[in-house]
Parts: C-alpha cells; sequence; structure tokens
C-alpha cells in the first residue's frame, strides 16, 4: 500500500515537473498571474460560471499592471490591457492571425473574414473592402433610416413601461444589415426564421463559453462526443439555413435583373469591375470570377450577418441604458438634432451625421464603458517583448478591450460615463491604442463607419420621440461570457413620447 501510494505520488510530481517547469511554462509563469495549482496551473481558477468568469477577468485585470498570464497545461495565454503591449500586438502584420480560441467558431463562421488567415484571409478582404465605399454607404444610410423609423414605431407600442431592449434592437440591426449589405428584406425572409436565428446565435455563444471552461470540450476529439456537439449541429443547422436563404434570394433577383451599377470615381475599380450595391452582390460577382466559391460566399455572409448585427446591437443595448440615466446628454443631443437638421422632423442624411459632433461623443464614450467585442486574441508565432517579458512563441496573447478602455492610467475617473472625454482637447495625448472598440492595425473591423452610422441613426430616431428612463442601472450589470458582450438578464429602458 505504502509503496503503491508513494509511486501514485511520485507519479504526480514527475508530471506536475513536466507539465509546469519545462521552457515554455518556466518563461510564461514569469509573467504575474493567479496562484497556480498543483498539474493542473490556472486550470481550476478558470472553471467559474459564466459570470464569475467575467467577474475573475476584472478581478484579474485591477490585480494587475496591464499584463497578466494564465498557464493551463499545456496552453498559455497572455492578458493584456495596456496600450503600448496592445499597439505592439494589433499594429503589427506578424500578428495578425487569430488565435486557437477561434476554432470553437469555426463550424459556425468556417473561414470567413473574421477567422480565416494567410493569402485567403488577404484575398477576402480585398473583395469585401470596397461594400464599405462612400457611396455605398450613402444608399445604406437610407435604408438605416427607413429602418429607423420602423424601430421607433415599434417602440410606440411598448412606450410608457420598462422593456427589455435588447431584442428590439437586435431586429432592427438584423434587419439593417440584410438589407444592406444582403440586399434582402428581413419581412420577405420570415419572422419565424428571424426569431430562430437570434436565439440559435445566442445558444451557442452558451456553449463556446462552455467550451472555455470546462477545458476538456476544448479537444474536438472530446467534444464531438458530447450532448453539447449535438446541440451545437441543431443550431448551426438554423443559422446556416436562415444565411443559405439570404443568399437565395439575391440570386435570384440578379439573374433576374443583373448587378446594380453604381456611380463612383474612375480610380474605385474592384478587379477591372465597378463597384456593386450589397456586399452579397461582390461576392456573387467574385464567384462568377472564380475566386471564391460557393462555400465561400456562405462563409462571407455567415460572418456578416453575426458581426453585422449583435455587435450593433449590444453596443446599442448599452447606450440606450447609458443615456437613460444621463437626461443631460440626451438633452444635448436634442439640442445638436435640433440645429443640424433645421426642420427637427426631416429624414437624417449621410451629410448630416457627421454634424451631430456630440451624438458621436456619447456613442463613442458608451462604446468606451462596454465595447460590444470585449475580448480579442492573437496567435504568437514567435518570441515578443511585452511589458519586459519574452513571451514564447506559441502563447496565446488575449487583448481585453473592456480593461484597456477602464484602466485609470488612461482614463482618470474611467466609469464614469463623461462623452467629453472625446473632445479633441481632452483626447489630445491620449495613447492611439487606448481606445480601440474596433481593433485597429491591419485586422481591424471592415465595418466600423457603418457600424458607427447605424448607431448614430439609431440614437438619433429615438431620441426625436421619446425621452429615455432609466431603470436597469450600470451597477446591475452583471456581464456573460460570449463573443459579444451582454448582461445576464434583462437591460430594461422606459421609452416615454417627447412632448
Ligand atoms: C459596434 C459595432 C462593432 C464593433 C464594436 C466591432 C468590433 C470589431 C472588432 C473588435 C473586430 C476585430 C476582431 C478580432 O480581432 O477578433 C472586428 C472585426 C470584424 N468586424 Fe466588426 N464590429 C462592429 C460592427 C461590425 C459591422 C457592422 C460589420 C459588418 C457590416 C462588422 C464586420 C467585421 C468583420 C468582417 C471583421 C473581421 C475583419 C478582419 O479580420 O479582417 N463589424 N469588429
Amino acid at each position: 500500500m505504502f509503496w503503491y501510494l508513494f509511486l501514485t505520488a511520485g507519479f504526480l510530481c514527475f508530471l506536475h515537473i513536466i507539465c509546469n517547469y519545462n521552457g515554455k511554462a518556466r518563461k510564461i509563469r514569469k509573467i504575474p498571474g493567479p496562484k497556480d495549482s498543483f498539474i493542473l496551473g490556472n486550470g481550476p481558477a478558470v472553471m467559474r460560471s459564466s459570470v464569475a468568469l467575467m467577474d475573475l477577468a476584472r478581478e484579474l485585470a485591477s490585480n494587475n499592471s496591464g499584463i497578466y498570464r494564465l498557464w493551463i497545461p499545456p496552453f498559455g495565454a497572455v492578458n493584456i490591457y495596456n496600450a503600448n503591449d496592445v499597439e505592439k500586438i494589433v499594429s503589427s502584420m506578424k500578428f495578425n492571425e487569430k488565435s486557437q480560441v477561434y476554432r470553437v467558431l469555426r463550424p459556425w463562421l468556417r473561414d470567413g473574414l473574421l477567422v480565416s488567415k494567410g493569402s485567403k484571409w488577404q484575398e477576402r478582404r480585398k473583395i469585401l473592402t470596397p461594400t464599405f465605399h462612400f457611396n455605398i454607404l450613402r444608399q445604406f444610410c437610407q435604408v438605416m433610416e427607413e429602418n429607423a423609423q420602423r424601430f421607433v414605431a415599434n417602440l410606440k407600442e411598448v412606450a410608457g413601461r420598462p422593456v427589455d431592449v435588447a431584442p428590439i434592437i437586435s431586429e432592427f440591426t438584423l434587419s439593417s444589415i440584410c438589407e444592406t449589405a444582403m440586399g434582402t428584406r428581413l419581412s420577405d425572409l420570415g419572422t419565424s426564421e428571424m426569431n430562430a436565428y437570434k436565439d440559435a446565435i445566442y445558444n451557442l455563444g452558451y456553449i463556446f463559453y462552455q467550451r472555455f471552461i470546462k477545458v476538456f470540450y476544448f479537444v474536438d476529439f472530446i467534444f464531438n462526443l458530447s450532448p453539447l456537439s449535438r446541440m451545437q449541429e441543431g443550431y448551426l443547422k438554423t443559422v446556416h439555413g436562415f444565411t443559405k436563404k439570404v443568399i437565395q434570394e439575391r440570386t435570384e433577383y440578379i439573374d433576374k435583373f443583373g448587378v446594380p451599377e453604381q456611380d463612383l470615381s474612375e480610380d474605385d475599380y474592384v478587379y477591372k469591375r465597378k463597384k456593386k450595391t450589397a456586399m452579397l452582390d461582390l461576392l456573387i460577382t467574385a464567384k462568377k470570377e472564380g475566386l471564391i466559391d460557393d462555400i465561400g460566399v456562405q462563409e462571407e455572409v455567415d460572418t456578416f450577418m453575426f458581426e453585422g448585427h449583435d455587435t450593433t446591437a449590444s453596443g446599442l443595448t448599452f447606450c440606450f441604458m447609458l443615456l437613460a440615466h444621463h437626461k443631460d446628454a440626451q438633452e444635448k443631443i436634442v439640442d445638436e438634432l435640433k440645429e443640424v437638421l433645421g426642420d427637427f422632423k426631416r429624414p437624417i442624411t449621410i451629410e448630416d451625421l457627421p454634424k451631430m459632433k456630440y451624438l458621436e461623443r456619447c456613442v463613442k464614450e458608451s462604446l468606451r464603458l462596454y465595447p460590444p467585442v470585449h475580448f480579442i486574441s492573437r496567435s504568437l508565432n514567435e518570441d515578443v517583448t511585452l511589458s519586459d517579458y519574452v513571451v514564447p512563441a506559441g502563447t496565446f496573447c488575449h487583448i481585453h478591450i473592456y480593461d484597456l478602455h477602464r484602466h485609470p492610467d488612461l482614463y482618470p475617473n474611467p466609469n464614469k460615463f463623461d462623452p467629453d472625454r472625446f473632445l479633441p482637447k481632452n483626447s489630445a495625448g491620449r495613447h492611439p491604442y487606448a481606445y480601440i472598440p474596433f481593433s485597429a492595425g491591419p485586422r481591424n473591423c471592415i465595418g466600423q463607419k457603418f457600424a458607427m452610422m447605424e448607431m448614430k441613426m439609431a440614437v438619433a430616431e429615438v431620441l426625436r420621440e421619446f425621452v429615455l428612463e432609466p431603470v436597469t442601472h450600470p451597477d446591475d450589470i452583471r456581464i456573460i461570457t460570449d463573443v459579444v458582450l451582454r448582461n445576464d438578464g434583462p437591460v430594461e429602458v422606459i421609452f416615454v413620447k417627447r412632448q
């Protein structure tokens, strides 16, 4: 018995040494981080509920200063939220490959722009960049205006009582991306399909989180044997079925009427052809030219449908919550709207939006406090020095945008909603990588102009009609572990008809 125990203890100690004292582990463990447990390093520390895991990330950020590590043998992760290190990683082509963390998204987005790498990413980015040309955005702006009017009409039906804003907003943003980038009206696709699509995305988020906290599920082989994998298959069927329908609608339209031509300047050519209206048109054209296949088109439609609606929905949800708590900001926005529009009731155009400077500062401040993409991650393919620590190749590099944006060295009184932080005189001297809601560098958000336009349009339209009264308080927010920033529960606001 003694020898049995002795050998077992000896084997476990040997395993502990192999796992935690190899070359890579030693380098990573020089970086400050939470206390390691026997053999499993920080594994047990991250096995928490969805909200508790996010709380842990906040706790680690406040206990460290801009960098900490997590070591779960054989995976090492350096977590950064200081502007210098963030700049070093996101500005460089050397580190523009997404980390293995995005692997959980692969069954859904496959090789779409968000997760792809190398020449495939470069080619796709080249095909898709023209989607956000000013003249195309101008057309999109009109569609967004009409959609925002419908959104306001929906809000009228629930005015005067607390309402969970997230589902209503996501219907608006889904409808906008569908009609602009995909060239198809959501109403043509069916309400029940749309709701099933949104629910499926939410449930996929839950599965992804399970794969993070139950580390063994990160291994595909084990995950594929689990009931979660079967649930995932069902949700993916719904999501892919919906986007297939979107592609089919637009392809049928193009077969019938051809691709709408745009009147753009001479230098705006893609593959020697003029740019086209919807993003999907560019993909369908590229497919006809043999530059992308059917699967490629579907991958990008999946990516844009998700990135293009869930992010802006999250951004607007928190923006409305914050504005409800800041009546002074609401009134300043309304005064600005009266000044810019002259006739307060007239439709808002793309030319009006840049003149709404105060509104823009409010949206920016809201994205600072509640960045919809709160976390991004890169693969380190070579050793790199971050905050004086040599981080070995093969480590994941997690960038916590949420904690960067609330770093007291960058933003005094960081939890305070203060749109004037973004006045030119107050931003002068701030580190250029202190504010990255859309990331930065070569893999920045391709849809950021679209997103800012949509968010400004929605806030302007809503505040023309309503005064927002607070219900959910920022202190009530409990962020869950998900790809996009979400509260664990409703985010409620009361929309009161403006007199
Ligand atoms: C407030 C809204 C939005 C926020 C905060 C946001 C944020 C981001 C961030 C942080 C990234 C980098 C992701 C990473 O490195 O893993 C990203 C990438 C991306 N975003 Fe957005 N996004 C928003 C809206 C949109 C919209 C409206 C679209 C499409 C119309 C879009 C399409 C994309 C795509 C395709 C990528 C991948 C780009 C690449 O890797 O080349 N996003 N976004």
